[in-house]
């Protein structure tokens, strides 16, 4: 016969050795990082050592049977008293062990976690990777690029942490109970007769051998049962992210929905998400009765089997109640620690779970910090220039081809163009955020971007107003003064006001708080986006002349982008985005006409 393992054994095996190189790779940073690895593997070390420690008090526990049941039989006082105060001693001592070793797990557990969630949360929020995943997973909706990161920074990080410390903990403590114990066990067992090819041999540890087979019987059959558990796991969380992912945005959008009637279309989403947590769920479950019926079997029959097998040694005088007792013990640990598998092949397949979606979430970041951007730019110049700026979609279609472009100090520029021609993704290439562009870019340093919908975070109104830079950085008079330019007159004394400002402002005043933004913090460059749309014709003019006058006095130039003519009378230049034939040259979607005339800046 051939030794050769079959292509499903070496697959295994391959498929083992990957899952255990990817929780290394997931665990190895935090172990030797630099500011924790020392007080990490100290921690584990005291760990490890106090697992031992308890496999030992087992041990002791295993001897204390043999000789408490035994003085039991003999009715001998003297040693029952004894082994009393021995059992006190032994259950202060497992005691003080259980809750060193639960305060130090959780410990570690904890400082993993934290390392590990600010460690992701810092590459998830630099170089603008969690916008760049966002438009991936648009890009690729086959599922290839991770979902739902916020739920794998705060749940799947956690479960992690918690489920490698724990289960590894545990298995050490098989291994070494089952060594130990094997040990115990062999002592006690009796020899059996083994009849082959017409010679009998006497087999030492009969105990051990009934257990092993026992043992590998019940994890094979586990594993057959139990295996569809990883991907209804995987799949499971998956769901469940979904669903609370929509019960967010519902309340995110509550009054468009809301005004739109929408209820009865979100029920609808809402349904069929939950529908999908609760579809697999029945299957998760269906597939757990099964393992649970045959794991409870498994233990149920481990109770009673080594008192039927050694039955026989009992009533033939040949062990005491004491080495019966024992050898059930030893025998009972054995089995536990041999069919650990089997117990916990569920804990064992969420963990896998949550292991695979952490990867994919790691790759996905790995592969956006290896990436090569296409579009070469250089920050801190004095003007603003293209050359051959390619821009497109995610889904590949180009929107423009070839562009060069050039703002100089002084300038102020009109683009304009059809709606979804891609003003504002020339606005993203400009910004440095839009991934699908290539070409080359000079961009002034600190120029300021507004985009179409402000981004205001709930909390103070000084911290909305200043947002990204601290409240701290500017007087109130400062503050005061800038809503007051900005046609806040309203908000002038609520700078300590806490609210959902993104709710509680209607649109015009979200615009208006934007624009206090840039009064406060005179940008030289100033890219604008819609930023007036929603305001009537008087308040916009006073609000652009005012910008106007901003960036004049910085010395710079500003873009903007405005359906509205009126909007036109404050820039001296106008960029026209013109649909062209795809066939044309470059293959893109529009080109950018820069050659009209000035328009009357009313500046
Ligand atoms: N994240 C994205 N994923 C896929 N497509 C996108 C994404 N963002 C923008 N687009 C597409 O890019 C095209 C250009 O969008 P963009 O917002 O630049 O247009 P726009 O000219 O500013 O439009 P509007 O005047 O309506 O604001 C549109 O067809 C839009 O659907």
């Amino acid at each position: 016969m051939s030794s050769v393992p079959s292509p499903t054994i070496a697959a295994r095996a391959g498929a083992f050795v990957q899952v255990l190189r990817r929780v290394l790779r997931l665990a190895a940073p935090y172990f030797s990082s630099d500011e924790e690895k020392w007080r990490a593997r100290l921690m584990f070390a005291g760990i490890v050592a106090l697992n031992l420690a308890y496999v030992y008090a087992l041990v002791l526990f295993n001897q204390w049977y043999g000789r408490f049941y035994d003085g039991l039989q003999n009715k001998d006082a003297v040693v029952f008293w004894r082994e009393i105060r021995v059992f006190a001693w032994l259950a202060f001592f497992n005691i003080a062990i259980q809750v060193a070793k639960f305060y130090l797990t959780q410990l570690l557990q904890l400082r993993w976690r934290s390392w590990m969630t600010r460690h992701y949360l810092g590459r998830w929020m630099a170089d603008r990777t969690f916008y760049h995943l966002e438009l991936a997973r648009y890009a690729h909706a086959d599922g290839a690029t991770p979902d739902n990161p916020d739920q794998r920074i705060q749940e799947d990080m956690q479960m992690f942490t918690n489920a490698t410390m724990t289960l590894s903990m545990e298995i050490l403590n098989a291994v070494v109970t089952l060594l130990s114990f094997i040990g115990i066990l062999w002592g006690l067992s009796g020899t059996f007769d083994l009849s082959l090819g017409g010679s009998t041999y006497q087999v030492a540890g009969s105990m051990v051998w009934l257990a092993l087979v026992y043992c590998v019987v019940g994890t094979i059959i586990t594993h057959f049962i139990g295996r569809p558990l990883i991907g209804l796991n995987f799949r499971q969380q998956r769901f469940e992210a979904d669903f609370r992912h929509h019960l967010v945005r519902v309340r995110e959008y509550s009054e468009a929905i809301a005004l739109d009637r929408g209820e009865t279309v979100e029920r609808g989403q809402l349904d069929t998400r939950f529908g999908a947590v609760l579809r697999n769920y029945l299957q998760l479950i269906k597939k757990q009765k099964n393992l649970v019926t045959f794991t409870a079997m498994f233990g149920q029959a481990s109770v009673i089997f080594p008192f039927i097998v050694s039955a026989p040694r009992f009533f033939s005088g040949a062990i005491q109640l004491g080495a019966l007792i024992q050898i059930s013990s030893a025998f009972d640990k054995v089995q536990e620690s041999l069919s650990w598998f089997v117990a916990n092949y569920d804990r064992v397949a969420v963990w896998r779970a949550t292991t695979d979606r952490l990867i994919s979430f790691d790759d996905a970041m790995r592969a956006h910090a290896a990436r090569e951007d296409a579009l070469q730019r250089e920050e801190g110049a004095a003007v603003l220039g293209t050359s051959d700026l390619t821009l497109a979609l995610p889904n590949g279609t180009q929107l423009l081809a070839g562009a060069a472009l050039a703002v100089r100090p002084g300038d102020s520029v009109l683009l304009q163009g059809p709606s979804g021609s891609g003003k504002s993704t020339l606005f993203r290439a400009f910004a440095g955020i839009w991934p699908f562009a290539r070409g080359k870019v000079q961009a002034p340093a600190d120029a300021v971007f507004m985009p179409q919908r402000p981004y205001l975070p709930d909390g103070k109104l000084r911290e909305a107003l200043t947002y990204p830079h601290p409240a701290a950085g500017f007087s109130d008079d400062q503050l005061r003064q800038a809503l007051a330019d900005a046609l806040l007159p309203d908000l002038v004394n609520r700078l300590d006001d806490s609210d959902a400002w993104s709710q509680k402002l209607s649109g015009g005043e979200q615009q208006r708080l934007a624009i206090a933004r840039v009064l406060l913090k005179k940008p030289a460059w100033l890219f604008a986006d819609e930023v007036t749309s929603a305001l009537d014709a008087p308040a916009e003019a006073v609000l652009y002349q005012r910008l106007a006058d901003t960036v004049r006095a910085g010395g710079g130039a500003m873009v903007s982008i405005a359906h509205r003519p009126a909007v036109g009378d404050f820039h001296g230049q106008r960029w026209t985005l013109v649909p062209q034939d795809e066939s044309a040259a470059g293959g893109a979607r529009y080109r950018l006409d820069t050659s009209t005339a000035a328009q009357a800046a009313a500046t």
